[in-house]
């Protein structure tokens, strides 16, 4: 068992594992008084930012000091560094620690709170310490989010090995979903079945979709609870989400993260069956049974997790590859057309389940935030429901530091169309500091 409370003076550290990548903040509270909500002001101040991306490919680490009072500021910033220690998210940790601690001199001993991204929480919608009861809970829905929980239980292992004075706590990506309504979040299946065995859309990336919320609202000056946004979270995994009155109407991941749009390995949302006809012997099932060779739950979520989506499609997991090489490559440029043929599926469908009523469009995650190509022919497609692109605005995004940036045209009443940096370690340290039930 964990201690539950630290007092107003340790350090918070948030870890997002994501499917390609670990990235990893560290905080300080802003004042050392109980914070309280206010969506203008900030409770936690960022002191060191770092990541790990590209884990199972080619890792590269960055790490950059950001207030300099607590870190000296001679320590060198590394940026897209080959990480050759790496092989996947707790080794992916250990570099970093390694790197904090013979780098900066950050006594690890002042780290109180350790917040970790979980992506499927299941029946969990508030944050939770880490006990041994959460952790197997946790470890039980790792079927769910086959490339997540248990990478994220991982790290969870490793920061209560080598941080033993934090507490470690578990932040759901699908606690913002929680809001979606019955009929929405619903199949059309057996409903006993569905209620029994929890059959459902959960949704995932909701750290960053209430961290967006956040800053698009107090960028357009409105209250959050005011704020109707369609958003789009494009990174390895990308997913689509309609905010109505700052909540969750619906949005495009289900059951699982391997529904909806594609990703880097993932297929996206398909046909049902088709993983039945997938090999050529499966396909044979229903005719003649002696030739039947069933594909096995496993193998099949193996398949469309794993063996799908960019990384089927190209030969590399990498949208910025796809994007470049679509001109002279007649692959990537299938991958490249049918991403922005998949999410305009959803950017129509939620515009109507929205009224029109949409304060703007939001791009995000990696993709989203550097790939000034997939929004300019998002957006363009977009033209006939009142989303206008600016298009020298939209190929000066990249490299600007500015958490929420303009892209869309807006003289003649266009709606707004902007791009947002999504920030899912400081959501949680936010939520973490502004807790009462984590500190004295
Ligand atoms: N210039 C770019 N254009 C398009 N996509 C890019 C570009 N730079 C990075 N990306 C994409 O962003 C992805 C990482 O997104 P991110 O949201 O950080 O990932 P994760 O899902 O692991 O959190 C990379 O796999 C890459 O495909
Ligand atoms: C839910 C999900 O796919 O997350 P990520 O994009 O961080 O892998
Ligand atoms: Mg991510």
């Amino acid at each position: 068992m964990q201690d539950r409370r630290s007092p107003r003076i340790g350090l918070i550290l948030s870890l997002n594992s994501g499917s390609s990548s670990l990235k990893i903040s560290l905080y300080r509270l802003s004042s050392a008084q109980p914070p309280v909500e206010d969506h203008q002001l900030n409770p936690v101040s960022l002191i060191i930012t770092s990541s790990i991306s590209s884990i199972s490919s080619t890792p590269a680490f960055s790490f950059s000091v950001v207030d300099t009072s607590l870190v000296s500021s001679t320590v060198r910033d590394v940026n897209n560094e080959p990480a050759s220690d790496v092989h996947d998210h707790s080794t992916a940790f250990a570099h970093f620690l390694n790197y904090l601690e013979k780098e900066t001199g950050v006594d690890r001993q002042r780290i109180t709170q350790a917040c970790h991204r979980i992506v499927h929480g299941g029946d969990y919608y508030k944050p939770e310490i880490l006990t041994e009861e959460s952790y197997h809970y946790i470890e039980r829905l790792s079927d769910l989010a086959p490339l997540h929980n248990g990478t994220a239980l991982s790290v969870i292992e490793a920061c209560i090995t080598h941080l033993p004075r934090a507490n470690s706590i578990a932040y759901f990506d699908t606690t913002f979903h929680r809001a979606i309504p019955a009929h929405i979040a619903s199949c059309a299946i057996d409903q006993e079945v569905a209620n029994k065995k929890g059959l459902k859309k959960y949704g995932f990336h909701g750290l960053s979709y209430g961290y967006i919320l956040r800053a698009v609202s107090r960028y357009l000056e409105k209250n959050p609870s005011e704020t109707n946004l369609i958003v789009m979270h494009l990174g390895s995994g990308a997913s689509v989400c309609a905010i109505q009155n700052g909540q969750s109407l619906d949005t495009s991941m289900g059951l699982t993260p391997v529904s909806g749009l594609p990703g880097a390995t993932r297929s996206g949302a398909l046909d049902a069956t088709l993983i039945f006809h997938y090999t050529h012997r499966a396909g044979r099932i229903s005719h003649d049974k002696s030739l039947a060779t069933p594909v096995g739950v496993t193998e099949a979520e193996n398949i469309l997790n794993t063996k799908s989506g960019w990384s089927a499609m190209t030969g590399t997991t990498d949208f910025g590859v796809v994007t470049s090489q679509r001109s002279t490559d007649s692959k990537s440029a299938l991958a490249f057309d049918l991403f922005v043929d998949r999410i305009l599926d959803y950017v129509g469908a939620y515009y109507v389940k929205l009224g029109a009523r949409v304060d703007a469009l939001v791009f995000s995650g990696g993709i989203g935030e550097c790939g000034a190509e997939l929004r300019e022919a998002v957006v363009e497609r977009c033209a006939c429901i009142g989303f206008v692109l600016d298009r020298a605005k939209n190929n000066s995004v990249d490299g600007v530091e500015g958490k929420v940036v303009e892209i869309g045209v807006k003289e003649k009443g266009e709606k707004r169309v902007l791009v947002c940096r999504t920030d899912e370690q400081l959501e949680m340290a936010r939520q973490c500091a502004l807790n009462p039930e984590f500190w004295e």
